[in-house]
């Protein structure tokens, strides 16, 4: 017998949807026997890229459960903000996008199929005014596209909830969400805009020592108040950080200026772009490079902004994903596929070797040196790590994308706009998540009741 977990309410707040949004479904009316199929459409505006997930659910009425049959994905760069002057490159890349959604979907599902955009740290980082055009440029092509757009369908997440759904997947993912089980897995997130840290704490004196009520996130499940240690630091991601420690941050409009730093190789110089400017870097010709210098520019980065909680405790096994596994592939750390596990200590060997590297020929990763630095410096003087401490990186658990805090959230995004009450349940390894699912019908909207089960996918 499975367990409940997850409230409706819950996936409410963390998704904004209010319960005062007045979503009408376009009314559908079928024989109450038909078997069905039904989509979703999720967009991750991202600070690197964006992407598309369009969702295939299976329903049938057989006695049968609905499954998520499968998920089509595909991803663009550069992400949203590069085009902040230029919004209409930024509909374009969604129109051009949602072309893939059309493809994926039947005609016939369109108009009942949602669609939703939530964009991360790529926004958060532009004054109001322009992320907001932007917004409104995808909003107008949401809303003359044939897909069904629900109240709140575009817009910027904020980085606590991006660690909440991000910490509430990966401990779903692996099993650590059921009432029996103590212990939980942390989770970081490295993002091109911005770094997130989220972990169950074990002492009550990690929640009262942090510095802000934005390091604290709670929510109810399993009969019981999860009070997360959780905190998303803006800047701190590793395209952002780049910038930081090249002194880039204020750099505006075509960049003249040639950018150096120790952390790249001495003679090199190239180009290099992120959020719509192309900086001209270089290494530094005449000064020191190597590995300690480095860490002293990306520690400026670090220092008097990372909050250092009271317990990282050696037990609490953290998953790291996204730049943290990206970067450890390009080092050569762990394989491009299945992950691995490390110590911090791992990452600052191999910075130190990045650093000291020198190469006739134009290096592969020129980045690399500081990329590693940098993030030894995240979990030690950041986050204050000690170098024994264990890393999980994953792409995937369970054969299931790590970047499935999307995935789950446009399945509970698709369920709150069908209007149903949702109880998430985690039943066996085959089976990712079962809802219990109620749906308030009127005027003919969709009819579901019962449960809905979305089945671990096969390996190909
Ligand atoms: O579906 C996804 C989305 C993102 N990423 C990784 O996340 C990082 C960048 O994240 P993003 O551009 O979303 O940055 P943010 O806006 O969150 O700072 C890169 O390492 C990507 O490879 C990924 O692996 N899968």
């Amino acid at each position: 017998v499975c367990t409940p977990w997850l409230q409706a309410q819950v996936i409410n707040s963390l998704l904004d949807l209010s319960s005062s949004s007045r979503t009408v479904l376009p009314s559908l009316s079928r024989p109450a026997n038909y078997s069905h199929i039904f989509y979703a459409v999720m967009f991750d505006a991202g600070s690197t890229g964006t992407r598309i997930h369009v969702f295939t659910f299976i329903h049938t009425d057989s006695g049968k459960l609905p499954v998520l049959d499968n998920e089509m994905f595909y991803s663009t760069k550069p992400g949203l903000s590069a085009y902040v002057d230029i919004p209409e490159m930024a509909a374009q890349t969604v129109r051009t996008m949602l072309k893939v959604a059309k493809n994926a979907v039947p005609r016939l599902e369109w108009k009942r199929t949602p669609v939703l955009l939530r964009a991360t740290a790529g926004l958060r980082l532009l004054p109001a005014g322009k992320a907001q055009a932007l917004l409104d440029q995808v909003q107008h092509v949401f809303d003359e596209s044939p897909f069904f757009v629900p109240d709140n369908s575009v817009s910027i997440m904020n980085g606590t909830k991006e660690g909440i759904l991000a910490w509430i997947t990966m401990n779903f993912l692996t099993g650590h969400l059921r009432k029996e089980t103590k212990s939980t897995v942390g989770i970081l997130d490295l993002g091109g805009g911005s770094t997130q840290i989220t972990f169950l704490p074990k002492l009550k004196k990690t929640i009262e020592d942090v510095p802000g009520a934005d390091y604290i996130a709670r929510f109810d499940a399993l009969n019981r108040t999860f009070e997360l240690y959780s905190h998303s630091y803006l800047g701190n991601g590793q395209m952002v950080a780049r910038l930081a420690v090249l002194g880039a941050l204020d750099a505006e409009g075509t960049v003249h200026e040639v950018f150096r730093s120790s952390c790249l190789p001495k003679k090199f110089r190239g180009e290099w772009s992120f959020g719509g400017l192309t900086y001209q870097v270089s290494g530094d010709p005449d000064g020191y490079t190597g590995y300690k210098t480095c860490y002293q520019e990306v520690l400026k980065a670090v220092k008097g902004i990372i909050h250092q909680p009271f317990e990282l405790e050696d037990n609490t096994v953290f998953y790291a994903f996204s730049y943290y596994y990206d970067v450890a592939v390009d080092a050569g750390l762990i394989g491009d596929v299945h992950g691995g596990r490390l110590q911090v200590r791992d990452f600052k060997k191999k910075a130190k070797e990045a650093c000291s590297k020198t190469t006739k020929r134009p290096p592969a990763f020129p980045f690399l040196c500081m990329d590693m630095t940098y993030i030894t410096c995240l979990l030690k003087d950041g986050f204050g790590f000690k170098e024994s401490t264990v890393l999980q990186l994953s792409k995937k658990v369970n054969n299931v994308e790590s970047s499935w805090a999307l995935g789950i959230q446009s399945l509970l995004v698709f369920l709150v706009v069908l209007r149903t009450s949702v109880n998430m349940q985690h039943c066996d390894d085959s089976t990712l998540a079962v809802f219990n699912v109620k749906c308030l019908v009127d005027n003919g909207v969709l009819h579901v009741s019962g449960t809905w089960q979305i089945n671990t996918p096969r390996v190909i």
